[in-house]
C-alpha cells in the first residue's frame, strides 16, 4: 500500500503543538528527526540516549514526518494542516522554515522508519524506558525499566516534556496514590507512576489510537491491574479523588484545566503540568495560583518549563 508523507521542517519548540494537529487530523507515525538529540546535555539529565547515528538525522532543522494513507482527501487535509500549524504562531510559537512537503512511500518503509531513532534512554536515577524491540541489561538492582512500544501515540517517554513530567512524578509520588494522567499519549507517566508505587492510576486522552496505546502498553509492563485508561476531554464529567493529576499538555489547555484539577484533587494534592512554552510560563503560574495552588517548583529543560503545584492555600490566602 502506498501513503502519503507529509514532512514539516520546522523547530524543536514546535514539535509538541504540531504532532497534536496531525493526530487531531488522522496521520499516523509519527517520527521527528531532530539533531539536537544527539549532543544534547540536559541540566537534570541522567543519561544519555544511547546508539544514535548522526547519519540518520537532517543537517538543520527539526522534520517532524506523518503518515496518511491513499485518501481522495489528501489535498483537503494538508490544506487544514498546514492553517492549524500557522495558527500557532499566534501563540508565539516559533516555526523556523515551517516548510511542508509531501511525498509517497511504500507502508513497509514507514511502518519502521522511526523505530531506528528510538532507543533506550536513562532518563532519572532510577528510571530507563526502552523500545520493546531492542534489548538492554539494567545498570542496577533497582532500577525501574519501563518498556514501550508508542505504536502511533505521542510519548516515546524521550521528549524534554514528558522527562520533566516522570522526573516530577518520581519526587512526589506517594505509596498507593491515586494518579490522574491527563492526555496519557502511549501511557508513559501513568506507568511510570504505577511502576513508581502509585495505588490506581486513570488515563484520559482525547485521542482513541492513545486509549488503546496506553493499555497495551500497561499489560506490557505487566501493571494493567492498576491502569484504566479511557477517552475522554481533559477531566470532563471526572468524579474520581486524587493525590496527583499529571498533564503534558500544552500551556492553554492547562490553563482550562487548572480549575477541574484543583477539584478532583483531595487537599494537598499535587498537580505536575507539562509541556509550557516559556511566554506562557507567567500565564500558567497565575492560572495556577488564581485557582488556588500553591507552586513547589519551576523547572526548565531546553525550551519547555513544567511546574509542580500543591492544593494547599498560597501565602495570600488565595
Ligand atoms: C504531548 S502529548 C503527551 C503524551 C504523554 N503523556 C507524554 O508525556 O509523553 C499530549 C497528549 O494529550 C492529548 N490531548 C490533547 N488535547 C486533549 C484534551 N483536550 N483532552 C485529553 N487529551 C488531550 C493528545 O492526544 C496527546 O496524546
Amino acid at each position: 500500500m502506498i501513503w502519503s508523507e507529509i514532512c514539516i521542517q520546522t523547530t524543536n519548540e514546535a514539535i509538541d503543538p504540531i504532532s497534536n494537529i496531525l493526530h487531531e487530523h488522522g496521520t499516523n507515525g509519527i517520527a521527528i528527526e531532530d539533531p539536537a538529540d544527539l549532543s544534547k546535555e540536559r541540566e537534570t539529565f541522567f543519561g544519555e540516549v544511547y546508539d544514535l547515528d548522526p547519519a540518520d538525522y537532517p543537517a538543520d532543522g527539526v522534520y517532524i514526518k506523518a503518515y496518511l494513507s491513499e485518501n481522495t482527501y489528501l489535498d483537503k487535509t494538508v490544506d487544514a494542516i498546514k492553517r492549524a500549524i500557522n495558527q500557532l504562531q499566534q501563540y508565539g510559537i516559533d516555526l523556523g522554515r515551517n516548510q511542508v512537503t509531501i511525498s509517497d512511500i511504500n507502508e513497509e518503509d514507514w511502518a519502521t522508519a522511526w523505530k531506528k531513532y528510538y532507543k533506550p534512554v536513562k532518563i532519572s536515577d532510577k528510571i530507563t524506558i526502552i523500545p520493546t524491540w531492542e534489548s538492554y541489561q539494567p545498570t542496577s538492582g533497582d532500577e525501574v525499566i519501563i518498556e514501550l512500544d508508542p505504536g502511533m501515540a505521542f510519548g516515546t517517554g524521550t521528549h524534554a516534556t514528558t522527562v520533566q513530567s516522570i522526573q516530577a512524578i518520581e519526587q512526589y509520588i506517594r505509596k498507593q496514590d491515586v494518579v490522574l494522567d491527563v492526555g496519557c499519549g502511549s501511557g508513559v507517566l501513568s506507568i511510570a507512576a504505577g511502576l513508581l508505587g502509585a495505588g490506581d492510576v486513570h488515563a484520559f486522552d482525547l485521542d482513541d489510537v492513545a486509549v488503546k496505546s496506553t493499555k497495551i502498553n500497561a499489560e506490557l509492563n505487566q501493571i494493567n491491574n492498576k491502569i484504566t485508561a479511557s477517552q475522554n476531554h481533559l477531566l470532563h464529567d471526572v468524579a474520581l479523588r486524587a493525590d496527583m493529576v499529571v498533564a503534558n499538555i500544552l500551556a492553554d489547555i492547562i490553563v482550562r484545566l487548572a480549575g477541574d484539577a484543583w477539584n478532583v484533587l483531595k487537599s494537598d494534592g499535587i498537580f505536575i503540568a507539562s509541556g509550557i512554552i516559556k511566554d506562557k510560563q507567567q500565564l500558567v503560574q497565575d492560572t495556577l495560583q488564581d485557582t488556588g495552588f500553591r507552586i513547589l517548583e519551576v523547572n526548565k529543560m531546553e525550551d519547555w518549563i513544567s511546574i509542580v503545584a500543591k492544593k494547599t492555600p498560597n501565602e495570600s490566602g488565595a
